[in-house]
């Protein structure tokens, strides 16, 4: 989909089913403005006595036919309409989601997901109603507009008669120019406070177990109660304008009556018209009434959804901040190390730097250790090696490829990410396993969840692998969620793997047997691992100590144990520590 263009692309793709609907309408309206001109003529043959039985069955059936043939060819174009409605809001929602999924790390750290769905629910629907309902009413209210005049024109009724009663008409154009910006600007701001209110909604659902543990309910409730305030108070604002809008034009449309009624009266009764013409044209003038009001309804419509328009073009023109070369290239990275030459980072032009001449060497097949207070630079280090966040140029190669010239499907595909905080998705446990291929077999994921030292907790499930998590489902603890991440990231056997402190909720006995797996599975390929306990890093080939974005020292674990520094002293910390715990402490 083409940025700043949803409409115009849609059009293109639906523009017959809309040209079939507008014909309908005009089939619609054809029939039913012979409906004043029966009446009338039934009345002057009512009012010369010339009607007989047989006439009055005629022209009963004659009515009857033009009602049920404007209802039916009427509703099969509304059908048309809404239908073409429908698939525009399932073209724009799947062209938004493919958008979201192209976009990186960074639009999400600036766009909350509640702010995102509100594009989907509210804007899209905005949009929706305008081009199937608007166009809808307003196609039918032109063509019942120009037909009625036609049909006015065509019967004995004076020009001068048609124009007066018209006239109040004429000024609907000058309140459209002067109110329609006020409605567009005042509902771009009911849209913000509904985009508001969802990100709210979902950051205060998504932390209710926070919330009540804390028991802070009304502090939340007042926050939220000042979002929806928020709403209310702009969508009065909006409803005030509209309302006096949409009901200025059924004002101007009575003001047409009255004239219609009281010139149209005093010619009728002064002969210079006939009483049928006199009761056609009242007809007709009412006629219009109701294509007005939906003229009135359309011009609010499209005006809110413009607002709607303008927020989603605006969203589908942001491009994602990582982009593939076009001759970028796929690097196989099972023989390829990792090499990171004078790194330093910020997230931001003007921030501070995160990482500072960070120079690093991982040979293909070997374990990397990172250790470092919390804040030092650790995760952001490997967003950099998963180019999740742009390193600058020449700094980060896998073998002698720039990361920035690599594949994003090779660089991605080859190394497995285990976070620390393993996000599962709602549905079976195996299919969570098995994420990156869901079609693995049995016997495949049964392995990963060994190694990861979840297989026993699963197998006491209910339905065991396939026991569904999450919002309908069953929820695993903290530490069982950590070890199904890492089987999901141990079934990958990517050619690089990055635990990122995936280990930390587990206690310190399964901890050891995590690693010793790892290990022994992995024996031959790269690892990095990022640990806050020594004992989950010190078998690594090299171990590195980040503090506030630097390395400071770098070894292995003897050598760095022989070395005075942090290294040494966060190990005789977690030493001290565990002796606590297993009772040994002499002192
Ligand atoms: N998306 C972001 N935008 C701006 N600053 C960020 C972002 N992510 C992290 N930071 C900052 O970068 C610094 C390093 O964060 P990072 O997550 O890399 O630390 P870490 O060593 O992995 O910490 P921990 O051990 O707590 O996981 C922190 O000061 C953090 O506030």
């Amino acid at each position: 989909m083409k940025p700043k263009r949803i409409l115009a692309d849609f059009f293109r793709k639906s523009w017959y089913v809309y040209l079939i609907s507008i014909f309908l309408h005009l089939i619609s309206n054809s029939i039913n403005v012979f409906f004043p001109k029966v009446l009338g003529q039934f009345t002057d043959k009512l009012q010369i006595g010339g009607l007989t039985r047989d006439l009055i069955v005629d022209y009963s059936l004659l009515l009857l036919v033009i009602g049920v043939g404007h209802v039916l060819f009427n509703g099969l174009a509304m059908y048309l309409i809404m239908y073409v409605g429908r698939r525009f809001e399932f073209f724009v929602r799947r062209g938004l989601f493919k958008h979201f999924t192209e976009m990186s790390e960074r639009f999400y750290s600036r766009n909350g997901v509640g702010k995102l769905l509100s594009y989907f629910m509210n804007d899209v629907t905005a949009v929706r109603e305008s081009i199937s309902m608007g166009i809808n009413q307003a196609a039918n209210a032109t063509m019942l507009l120009v037909a009625a005049v036609t049909m006015m024109l065509l019967i004995d009724i004076p020009y001068y008669l048609i124009l007066a009663s018209v006239f109040p008409l004429l000024l609907i154009p000058v309140i459209v120019v002067y109110l329609g910006p006020i409605i567009r600007r005042r509902s771009l701001k009911v849209q913000e406070a509904l985009g508001t209110m969802t990100e709210t909604a979902e950051e205060q659902f998504g932390g209710i177990r926070v919330t009540k543990k804390f028991a802070v309910e009304p502090i939340m409730n007042e926050r939220f109660g000042k979002t929806v305030e928020q709403i209310r108070h702009h969508q009065l604002r909006l409803v005030r304008v509209s309302s006096f809008f949409q009901a200025l034009i059924p004002f101007l449309g009575a003001i047409a009556l009255v004239v219609a009624l009281a010139f149209g009266g005093y010619l009728t009764i002064s002969k210079q018209i006939t009483l049928g013409n006199f009761v056609a044209l009242t007809l007709y003038i009412r006629m219009l009434m109701n294509p007005l009001q939906q003229i009135g309804n359309v011009i609010n419509s499209i005006q809110r959804s413009r607002a709607s328009l303008e927020r989603l073009n605006e969203l589908l023109s942001q491009k994602s901040d990582i982009m593939e070369l076009e001759n970028a290239k796929a690097v196989d990275l099972s023989d390829a190390g990792i090499r990171i030459q004078n790194l330093s980072f910020s997230y931001e032009k003007t921030s501070n730097k995160v990482l500072r001449d960070i120079n690093l060497n991982i040979r293909p097949g070997s374990t990397l250790g990172i250790i470092g207070r919390t804040g030092s630079g650790k995760t952001t280090l490997m967003k950099l090696l998963l180019r999740t966040y742009d390193p600058p140029p020449g700094t980060v190669w896998f073998g002698n490829t720039d990361v920035r010239e690599m594949t994003l499907e090779s660089l991605r595909s080859q190394i497995a990410y285990v976070p620390q905080d393993g996000f599962l998705f709602s549905t079976t446990i195996r299919e969570n396993i098995a994420f990156y291929e869901r079609d693995t077999e049995m016997e495949y994921v049964e392995a990963a969840a060994r190694h990861a030292q979840i297989y026993d907790n699963i197998v006491d499930l209910p339905n065991q692998f396939e026991t569904r998590l999450g919002e309908r489902g069953l929820t695993l603890s903290g530490g069982q969620r950590q070890r199904t991440s890492l089987a999901r990231g141990l079934i990958k056997n990517a050619p690089v793997m990055i635990l990122d402190d995936s280990v930390s909720a587990v206690d310190a006995v399964t901890e050891k047997d995590i690693i010793e797996s790892i290990q022994k599975e992995r024996s031959d390929k790269t690892t990095i691992i990022i640990a806050h306990r020594i004992s989950a890093i010190k078998h690594a080939d090299e171990i590195i100590v980040l503090d506030d974005g630097v390395i400071v020292q770098r070894g292995t674990h003897m050598e760095l144990l022989a070395m005075q520094g942090l290294y040494a002293t966060l190990h005789a910390i977690q030493e001290e520590g565990s002796q606590h715990a297993t009772g040994t402490s002499h002192s």
